[in-house]
């Protein structure tokens, strides 16, 4: 008789932990792999956990051992191998079965499986997954899109893996369809985000200060214990400390300064723009992504060019104070930014997404987990409709104290030439957002008069035309 309560398929780093975590919450869980070798040493190596563990060998031998109705985690390399994924399974599943991809889909590939799914009796749930390794074996910040219903049958199972902040699991159901997973993508546009600005901060002291990466880890450290505690600045910190064992030196100054992306960086910039809602922070820290990989164009240029000489370098602990709040400062307009986008694409799609489960589910568990987002959590409660973060009265205050710090720091690595993108976009965003007279007046008249394009006027209703005088 099938033993298992639920399955999941890939046993990469993210699925053969997420196994593991689900046989460690007292779940018996079947488990297959493209490469069955990778089933074998997760068998292996599953110690204890191995009585609550099935290890298959062929996929007709997965869905056999699961008890139907079968919830089955897809927990693959994102985009075509989760389609080659589902069509494999569709076949062999049963109906009221649930299919549910854990992965980092693209939120319009998952809306595309949901329609493809359709009418087939089987569930299907797009799942953002956040918390790395870790996350997965002892629990992930988990949030799901698709059918209530479908959520409420698995939600035994979602709750008890997930991180629990204060006792609260960190998983919840955020509305139908690609819901979740657009949430994850923009959890991952604000992780970018939020590590750019802390290696823009880290770059500052490196190439500002002279300071090298042990006492520039101390400073992670120490902040660690106040408004910036968070995972992201908590492992900063400790990679700073970590030396190579070759050459004895900081790991941190042997590796290449170019980044990696998979991609979910730059779709919640594609989609906050197609939105019409700005996201400068993000959208800096995934360009800063893309040209830290220009590398021999970037030494080309370094060599004609090189870099500004050293201008009004101040006291070394008088701007390593700055920072602090500077980054907090940039944090808030980041956030602000990816909440922002959040709340278009709840319009647009009708999900009604929930601000602050969101910001709750993210206290724990992920990435980007951190203290702050117990306060974002609190400013959507007090403010559920408040239209910005930036304007509820707890980030307000924020910003009102931290901002003089982003002006000082953006201006001071504009002068020393010190590449800032993320926290100059996020003080370009607050500047242009709190002014209530712009310049696209100018830009206004402009489109008029090379393309007839018509602007309104402030003392009159209507659409009107410039007086260009054929010039236009
Ligand atoms: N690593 C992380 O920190 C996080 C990753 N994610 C997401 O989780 C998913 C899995 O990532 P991760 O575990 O890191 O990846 P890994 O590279 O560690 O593992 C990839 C898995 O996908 C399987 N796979 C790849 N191509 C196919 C295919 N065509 N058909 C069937 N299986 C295939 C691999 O099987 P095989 O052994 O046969 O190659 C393997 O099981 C991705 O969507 C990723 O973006 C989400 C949150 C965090
Ligand atoms: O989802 C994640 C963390 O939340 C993954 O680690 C993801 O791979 C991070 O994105 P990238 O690889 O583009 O840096």
């Amino acid at each position: 008789m099938a033993a298992a309560e639920i399955g999941v398929i890939g046993l990469g780093v993210m699925g053969a932990n997420l196994a593991l975590n689900i046989a460690d919450n007292g779940y018996h869980v079947a488990v297959f792999n493209r490469t069955a070798a990778r089933t074998e040493e997760f068998a292996a190596a599953a110690g204890s956990l191995g009585d609550r563990v099935t290890a298959c060998a062929t996929l007709e031998d997965f869905v056999a051992a699961i008890r139907p109705p079968r919830p089955v985690i897809i927990m693959v390399k994102a985009g075509e191998p989760v389609d080659q994924q589902i069509a494999a399974l569709k076949p062999l599943l049963e109906a009221n079965d649930i299919i549910i991809d854990a992965g980092n889909a693209n939120f319009r590939d998952t809306m595309r499986r949901f329609t493809d799914l359709d009418g087939s009796g089987l569930t299907f749930i797009g799942m953002g997954v956040s918390g790395g390794e870790e996350g997965a074996r002892h629990g992930p910040s988990i949030m799901v899109g698709g059918a209530e219903e479908a959520w409420n049958r698995v939600e035994p199972v979602l709750t008890a893996i997930s991180a629990k902040y204060q006792g609260e699991p960190c998983a919840a159901w955020l509305g139908e369809n690609g819901a979740g997973h657009f949430v994850k993508t923009i959890h991952n546009g604000i992780e970018y985000a939020d590590m750019q600005m802390i290696a823009e901060v880290y770059g500052v002291m490196r190439d500002h200060l002279s300071m090298d990466a042990e006492t520039i880890a101390a400073v992670f450290s120490a902040w660690s214990t106040g408004p910036l505690d968070s995972y992201l600045i908590d492992i900063t910190a400790d990679v700073l400390m970590v030396h190579d064992a070759a050459t004895g030196r900081p790991i941190v100054d042997v590796i290449v300064d170019a980044a990696g992306q998979k991609g979910t960086g730059r779709w919640s910039v594609i989609e906050s723009q197609m939105m019409g809602v700005p996201a400068t922070a993000i959208e800096a820290a995934v360009a800063a992504r893309s040209l830290s990989a220009m590398r021999a164009e970037r030494a080309k240029a370094h060599k004609r060019f090189g870099v500004p000489g050293q201008q009004n370098r101040r006291e070394g602990q008088l701007v390593v104070d700055d920072l602090e709040k500077a980054l907090l400062a940039g944090k808030v307009a980041a956030y602000a930014q990816g909440f922002a986008v959040m709340a278009a694409a709840s319009r647009e799609f009708g999900w009604n997404l929930p601000m602050a489960t969101i910001a709750r589910i993210w206290r724990a568990g992920c990435i980007i987990r951190s203290r702050f987002l117990d306060e974002i959590a609190t400013a959507f409660t007090e403010t559920p409709d408040v239209e910005n973060l930036v304007l509820s009265p707890a980030f307000s205050s924020m910003l009102v104290e931290t901002d003089p710090y982003l002006r000082r720091i953006v201006a001071e690595a504009a002068l020393n030439g010190l590449p800032v993108p993320a926290l100059a976009g996020a003080l370009g965003y607050f500047d242009t957002y709190r002014r209530e007279r712009g310049t696209a007046n100018l830009i206004q008249a402009q489109r008029d008069f090379f393309g007839a394009h018509g602007f309104e006027r402030l003392d009159a209703d209507g659409e009107h035309h410039g007086p260009w005088g054929g010039q236009g």
